[in-house]
């Protein structure tokens, strides 16, 4: 086991949010959390990284609870987390916002290799090494920001939203990155609200509904599910 939610309730200005939310991730798993805007998805990340306080709960990082923690604890466990919106240093280069965690978390390998994994997973980055992060697509900064958390050296990288938003001619590319990160031997948790952009090769995905968990199997499993498609579809 890597990561499990267990029972996990947040409260947001007096209102439930996430209500008992069980799931787990295992090593190297593609899993998808799947739900309309507002379900809670990005609290739930939020949560697992310690932005969020819970309620009630837990979350365990290879079997040890981690809710509690400071963020950096977090990120130094091998959870790396890009949020929604890339948020990308406007004024530093793509070259030193993708080396940057290499001078924030130590791991056991060199800023070199980390940086050149991270790289593999989106080599176009490189024609743009010494452009500003202001002056890139919206495409181009999903795939920093992208890179800029696998520098982190990452067990499990929790990617919020890695499609919204984006052109169609760039979603094959980050498609095929997270391929890449999944062949470095990277679990990754995705949410997602559209049903079309889930990758295919998901190895699981969860539905949440107004903060509850309410599907859990795989991609072909939910398709079946006449209910469950509702949900998802109408996302
Ligand atoms: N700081 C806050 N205070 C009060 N309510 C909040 C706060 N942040 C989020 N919420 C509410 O919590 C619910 C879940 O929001 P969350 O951002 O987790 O959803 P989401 O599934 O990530 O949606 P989206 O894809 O639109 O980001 C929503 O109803 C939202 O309005």
């Amino acid at each position: 086991m890597s990561l499990a939610l267990e029972n996990v309730n947040v409260i947001l200005a007096g209102n439930p949010v996430l209500r008992d939310i069980s799931m787990h991730i295992e090593p190297g798993e593609l899993v998808c959390l799947v739900g309309r805007n507002g379900a809670g998805k990005s609290t739930t990340f939020r949560s697992i990284m310690g932005f969020q306080p819970l309620k009630s709960g837990a979350i365990k990082w290879k079997r040890s609870a981690i809710n509690g923690m400071q963020t950096h604890k977090i990120v130094e466990l091998g959870l790396g987390y890009t949020p929604e919106g890339s948020d990308v240093f406007g004024d530093l280069t793509v070259e030193d916002n993708i080396a940057l965690p290499t001078w924030t978390r130590k791991s056991g390998r060199s800023a070199q290799e980390r940086i050149d994994e991270a790289y593999a997973v989106f080599p176009k980055l490189k024609q743009y090494l010494h452009r500003g992060g202001q002056q890139l697509s919206g495409g181009e900064r999903k795939m920093v920001s992208i890179a800029r958390a696998l520098a982190l050296d990452p067990e499990l990288l929790l990617l919020d939203e890695a499609f919204e938003g984006l052109s169609p001619a760039i979603i094959p590319t980050i498609s095929e990155g997270l391929q890449s990160i999944l062949k470095q031997g990277r679990g990754v948790l995705l949410a997602e609200s559209n049903f079309y952009h889930l990758p295919p090769f998901a190895d699981r995905l969860y539905v949440i509904e107004r903060g509850e968990i309410v599907f859990e199997g795989t991609l072909a499993q939910a398709e079946a599910d006449a209910a469950t498609m509702k949900i998802i579809k109408g996302a």
